[in-house]
């Protein structure tokens, strides 16, 4: 009897020991909605911006003094919404990543970031309404699980505009529906809308020979606001979420010109070279950005695919067989200015 008491007795002990840790053992291991796995690295994403991200000075600022204000205050009124314009390769995923990397330990895996492609998520022959109430229920049970959610929405310009209409209420100044708060999530939109009139600015400060450093929020907002009203193509225009003033920032994004295209083959191959595979040679970086395509023309300004396929050019340069005229797979806002 001695020896099984004294085991009881361990056992016990064990128990009373850890149980009450049980949870806090539970989220050292698995991703909870608690600060160890939700967290805002301000300085960590002040660093990404200024060193990952390129030639997107006004995106910088704009991101990191929206998230520094909305992350730091405890009661916010409503949730942060962000709407990122700009075209293809500029960035606008990859900054988005940024931002979700700096809040969340799992960064993109995290099971409290929640990316949808309109194309993927909502293909148009899909019955709107069977995808309306899907989405609001993804929306309302991902919240009620963890109120400090974020939603990114790729390709919004091509969501039905009834799609976006339903998720207005989440957006709006509610202090909570039907018992759920929404007021600490984060919604980000994605989309080429707008791209003409950044473009336009873009190719204005150049032409003038102006630092594109100098272009502020002022010298687009109107002219961005008014070619995402007036672009009836797209969901945005045909939707009230911009009417109703429930996007708190309009972020633009420039055209990446020769400079930013090798910074970033350059980070491309700062990212080989950390896996054993050569080493970043600032040369080849110059030769691979020479055979980008550039528009207007003539002046051949900026790239028309931005960063993107960055990966593929350089495979092709290293094993000596350069893609030549490969057409850019979305380059419409570029064609219009040539
Ligand atoms: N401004 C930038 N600074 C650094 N890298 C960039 C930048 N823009 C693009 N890249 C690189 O190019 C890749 C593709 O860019 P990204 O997916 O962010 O483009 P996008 O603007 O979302 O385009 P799309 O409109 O086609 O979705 C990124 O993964 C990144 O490696």
């Amino acid at each position: 009897i001695e020896p099984i008491s004294i085991a009881v007795g361990m056992a016990a002990g064990f128990l009373n020991r850890y149980l009450p840790n049980y949870e806090s053992i539970l989220s050292y291991f698995y991703e909870r909605c608690q600060p160890e796995w939700i967290s805002f690295n301000q300085t960590g994403l002040k660093t990404d911006l200024e060193n990952r991200l390129f030639g997107q000075h006004l995106a910088s600022r704009i991101i990191l003094k929206s998230l520094n204000d909305f992350m730091s205050n405890d009661n916010p009124k409503k949730p942060l919404v962000l709407s990122l314009h700009g075209s293809a390769g500029t960035g606008k995923n990859f900054v988005t990543k940024l931002i979700v990397e700096n809040i969340y330990k799992e960064g993109m895996k995290s099971k409290n970031v929640h990316f949808f492609n309109s194309f993927l998520h909502f293909p148009h022959h899909s019955p709107i309404s069977a995808c309306k109430t899907q989405l609001q229920q993804w929306i309302k049970s991902s919240v009620s699980n963890c109120e400090r959610s974020m939603f990114i929405f790729d390709e919004m310009d091509k969501m039905h505009p009834g799609l976006i209409d339903s998720i207005k209420p989440y957006l709006d100044y509610y202090d909570e529906l039907d018992g759920v708060s929404y007021r600490k999530s984060i919604f980000i939109f994605l989309s080429n809308d707008g791209e003409k009139s950044i473009i336009e600015t873009a190719l204005d400060f150049w032409r003038a020979g102006r630092n594109r450093e100098e272009i502020d929020l002022t010298d687009l907002e109107e002219s961005l606001s008014f070619s995402i009203f007036n672009n009836e193509n797209s969901g945005f225009f045909h939707s009230s979420l911009i009417k109703d003033n429930l996007v708190d920032f309009f972020v633009p994004l420039f055209p990446l010109e020769y400079s930013h295209v090798v910074q970033c083959i350059m980070a491309e191959m700062k990212i080989r070279a950390s896996k054993g595979e050569g080493l970043p040679d600032l040369d080849v970086a110059n030769k691979v950005a020479k055979e980008w395509r550039y528009f207007p023309k003539t002046e051949r300004a900026f790239s028309s695919t931005g960063c993107k396929t960055i990966e593929s050019k350089l495979d092709y340069y290293t094993s000596n067989k350069i893609p030549r005229h490969r057409p850019p797979r979305r380059a419409e806002g570029s064609a219009k200015l040539q």
